[in-house]
C-alpha cells in the first residue's frame, strides 16, 4: 500500500505545479480554495476559474497593492476583486510592474474587506517559494466537489505555513577537494535541503580550527556578478576578496548560498534590473514587484555553520543583519570584518541606497 504524500512533498510538487500554470487547491478544514499564479494565467485557465464560481480575487502583496493605489485592508496584503469578463491581460499588468509607467492607469481597483485572507497569504507565500511573482488568483470555493477529481494537488494551509516558516533542515551530501587560484587547499562542500529547496555550498579554505574563531562570509549567489562580472553591484569582487584573504590566512570558511537576488530569483532580479532602468533603486524595484527588500532565509547560513562544527566566526561583511542573524542563532560573531571592494560608477548608487536604505555599513 502506498500512503498519502507528507506535507514536504506536496509542497514541492504545488510548487511545480504553479510554475507550470496548474492550479493548487489549499484546504482549510472543510474550506477550500483553488489558486493559480498570476504570471502563468491562460485565456483558459482563467475562464476555468471564471467558470467555477464569481467571487475570483488577485491576491497582491501590501508592496504591490501600494503601488497600484489598492487599499490593503488585510495589512500585509490586498484581495483585488476581479470583475467578471476580466483577461488575462488585465491581470497580468496588474501581477507585473513591467508596464506600469507606460498604463499608469489600471483602476479603481476594488479590494475585499471582509472575509479571512488565510488562503490568500498562504497562495502569496507558496508563489514567492516557488520564484514566481508574489500574486494569485484565489478561488474561495463553496464546496470541493468540483475540482475534486481533477487530480489536482489538494495542500492542507496550516502545515504549508508550519513548513514555509521553519529552519531548513540541510544533509551534508559529499565534498571534494577543489584547489583554487586563491587557495590550493580548497575544498567544495555540498549540502541539500530536506525540504526539497536548492542545494547550497561550502568553500572551506585549509583547516580551520573549530575551536577557534573562523574568518567566514555568507555570500549570496548573483549569477550577474559572479558569473558575468556585473558592474551593476559588487558581489563578484566581494567573493573574489574574500576568497583571497582566506587564501592568505590560510584558512577560512565560504558559504556559497543559492539565494539569487536576495531570494527572489534571477527572473525576478531581471525584473528588478528592468524596472531600475526606468529610474527605480534597487528597494523600490523589489517594493514594486511586490517583495519586500529582503527575502533571503538568513538562518541557512547559521545552521551551515554550525553544522560545519564553527561556533565562532570572524564575519567578512558589511551587513549588520548577517552579524545580528548569526548571533541570534547558535553562532558568536566575534568580530565583522569589512568587505569593501568593487565600487564602479554603475554600482555607486546601488551602494549607496543600500547605505541609505538597508542599513549596509560604508
Ligand atoms: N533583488 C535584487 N537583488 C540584487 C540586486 N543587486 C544584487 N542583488 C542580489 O543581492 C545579493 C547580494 O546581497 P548584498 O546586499 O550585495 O550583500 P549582502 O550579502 O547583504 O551584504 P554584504 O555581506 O555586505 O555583501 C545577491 O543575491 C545578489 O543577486 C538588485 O538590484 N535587486
Ligand atoms: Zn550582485
Amino acid at each position: 500500500m502506498i500512503l498519502g504524500l507528507t506535507p514536504v512533498e506536496l509542497i514541492n510538487r504545488a510548487r511545480a505545479d504553479l510554475r507550470l500554470g496548474v492550479p493548487v487547491i489549499l484546504r482549510d478544514g472543510p474550506a477550500a480554495a483553488i489558486i493559480l499564479a498570476a504570471e502563468m494565467a491562460t485565456p483558459a485557465r482563467l475562464a476555468e476559474l471564471q467558470m467555477l464560481g464569481p467571487a475570483l480575487v488577485l491576491a497582491l502583496t501590501r508592496h504591490r497593492a501600494d503601488t497600484l493605489k489598492a487599499r490593503a485592508y488585510d495589512g500585509d496584503l490586498a484581495r483585488v476583486v476581479v470583475p467578471a469578463g476580466a483577461q488575462v491581460g488585465w491581470i497580468r499588468a496588474l501581477a507585473d510592474p513591467a508596464d506600469d509607467l507606460r498604463h499608469p492607469m489600471k483602476g479603481p481597483l476594488r479590494t475585499e474587506r471582509d472575509g479571512a485572507a488565510d488562503f490568500h497569504r498562504a497562495a502569496l507565500a507558496l508563489a514567492k517559494s516557488a520564484q514566481l511573482l508574489p500574486a494569485a488568483l484565489v478561488l474561495t470555493l463553496d464546496t470541493i466537489a468540483a475540482v475534486e477529481n481533477a487530480g489536482l494537488t489538494e495542500l492542507p494551509i496550516a502545515e504549508l505555513n508550519t513548513a514555509l516558516a521553519s529552519e531548513t533542515q540541510l544533509s551534508a551530501v559529499i565534498s571534494a577537494r577543489l584547489p583554487m587560484a586563491a587557495a590550493q587547499a580548497g575544498r567544495v562542500h555540498i549540502f541539500r535541503p530536506r525540504d526539497g529547496g536548492v542545494e547550497h555550498y561550502a568553500i572551506e579554505i585549509g583547516q580551520p580550527d573549530r575551536s577557534a574563531p573562523v574568518l567566514a562570509r555568507l555570500h549570496s549567489a548573483c549569477f550577474t556578478g559572479d558569473v558575468l562580472g556585473s558592474l551593476k553591484c559588487d558581489c563578484g569582487p566581494q567573493l573574489q576578496a574574500a576568497l583571497t584573504q582566506m587564501g592568505r590566512e590560510g584558512a577560512g570558511v565560504l558559504l556559497y548560498l543559492n539565494q539569487e537576488g536576495r531570494g527572489i530569483g534571477l527572473a525576478n532580479k531581471m525584473r528588478a534590473y528592468s524596472l531600475q532602468d526606468q529610474g527605480f533603486d534597487t528597494v523600490e524595484a523589489n517594493h514594486r514587484l511586490g517583495f519586500e527588500d529582503d527575502e533571503r532565509d538568513f538562518r541557512i547560513g547559521a545552521a551551515l555553520l554550525r553544522k560545519m562544527g564553527f561556533q565562532q566566526v570572524r564575519l567578512l561583511t558589511n551587513n549588520p543583519r548577517k552579524v545580528d542573524m548569526l548571533n541570534d542563532h547558535g553562532l558568536s560573531v566575534i568580530e565583522r570584518v569589512p568587505l569593501r571592494v568593487g565600487e564602479t560608477d554603475e554600482n555607486r548608487a546601488y551602494l549607496a541606497t543600500k547605505a541609505a536604505k538597508s542599513g549596509h555599513l560604508l
